[in-house]
């Protein structure tokens, strides 16, 4: 390489991260409804976007949308390039785990790993329930196990195959408080050692502000981009209750709170 080369990439501006998800004035609307839009939104890839709002403001349609289970009424959706497939490019964890009853714990991940084409063996499956923090479990049945195992086992099976995208609906809602905390700090240790490109969607100003590296609040009825953060809180090396006793946090958590509540007729 010329000395002259070697300037230039030295100078050169840093490459900015391949996009992940690129939405371009989508609306969608069930029948005579607007639930979301017009939105323009880019996600580069290895954000943790988190999407916040009321109640009833298009979060899980925005969600099926980029899954590829909706499509949009205007405007165009690509994760990855090309127009969302449901089943291709991403792993969903939903709010109910939807673990199959009639399989042990192991037996889902197997089911997940078989569909993508992967090898299958019980060392895979024992290093993706580890990866969620479960141990000696692959031979449980789902009823066997609490809810929030169940909710990991759901992770794990979104985590088995290696899609570039997750998606999660709210999959901590339907936990107790100190469950869900305890998954909120693992989920967020494991977003950041794997760099997956995650799109969350929660009611909770703390769990979003915890958990993204990004926040959008929507407007209700229809969605549209009320508020577009940036998070930039530590992503490791901090424990859970530091994080959320920094006043960073306190600041974001208010920020994303006014955010939503300015917007909401009571
Ligand atoms: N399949 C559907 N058919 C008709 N209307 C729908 C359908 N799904 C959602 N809606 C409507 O679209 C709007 C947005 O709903 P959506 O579930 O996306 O919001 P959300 O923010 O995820 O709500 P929540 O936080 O309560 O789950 C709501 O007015 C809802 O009633």
């Amino acid at each position: 390489m010329s000395s002259a080369d070697a300037t230039r990439l030295v100078d050169a501006e840093p490459v900015a991260a391949a996009e992940a998800i690129r939405i371009d004035g989508v609306t969608h609307s069930y029948g005579d409804v607007t639930a979301v839009g017009p939105i323009d939104l880019t996600v580069p890839q290895g954000e943790f976007l988190v999407l916040v709002g009321a109640s009833g403001c298009g979060k899980s349609t925005l969600l099926r949308l980029i899954a590829g289970f909706e499509q949009p009424t205007d405007g165009t959706i690509h994760t990855d390039g090309t127009a969302p497939e449901p089943g291709r490019g991403a792993g969903l964890v939903f709010q109910q785990p939807r673990l199959f009853p009639w399989k042990t714990v192991g037996g889902n991940i197997a089911l997940a790993l078989e569909y993508a084409g992967q090898t299958v063996t019980p060392a895979r499956i024992d290093e993706l329930l580890a990866r969620v923090g479960l141990h000696d479990v692959a031979h449980r049945r789902t009823w066997q196990i609490s809810g929030g195992q169940q909710q990991r086992v759901a992770i794990a099976r979104a985590l088995a195959v290696d899609n570039p995208l997750l998606l999660l609906d709210e999959p901590f809602a339907a936990l107790d408080a100190l469950t869900r905390e305890k998954l909120q700090d693992d989920l967020r240790q494991v977003s950041a050692s794997t760099g997956r490109t995650s799109v969350f969607v929660t009611h909770s100003v703390d769990e979003a502000v915890f958990l993204g590296s990004r926040v959008v609040v929507l407007t209700p009825q229809p969605g549209t981009i009320a508020l577009d953060l940036r998070i930039d809180l530590p992503r490791t090396g901090v424990t859970a209750d530091d994080l959320r006793a920094l006043p960073e946090f306190a600041a974001l958590r208010t920020e994303v709170g006014h955010a939503i509540r300015d917007r909401v007729t009571v």
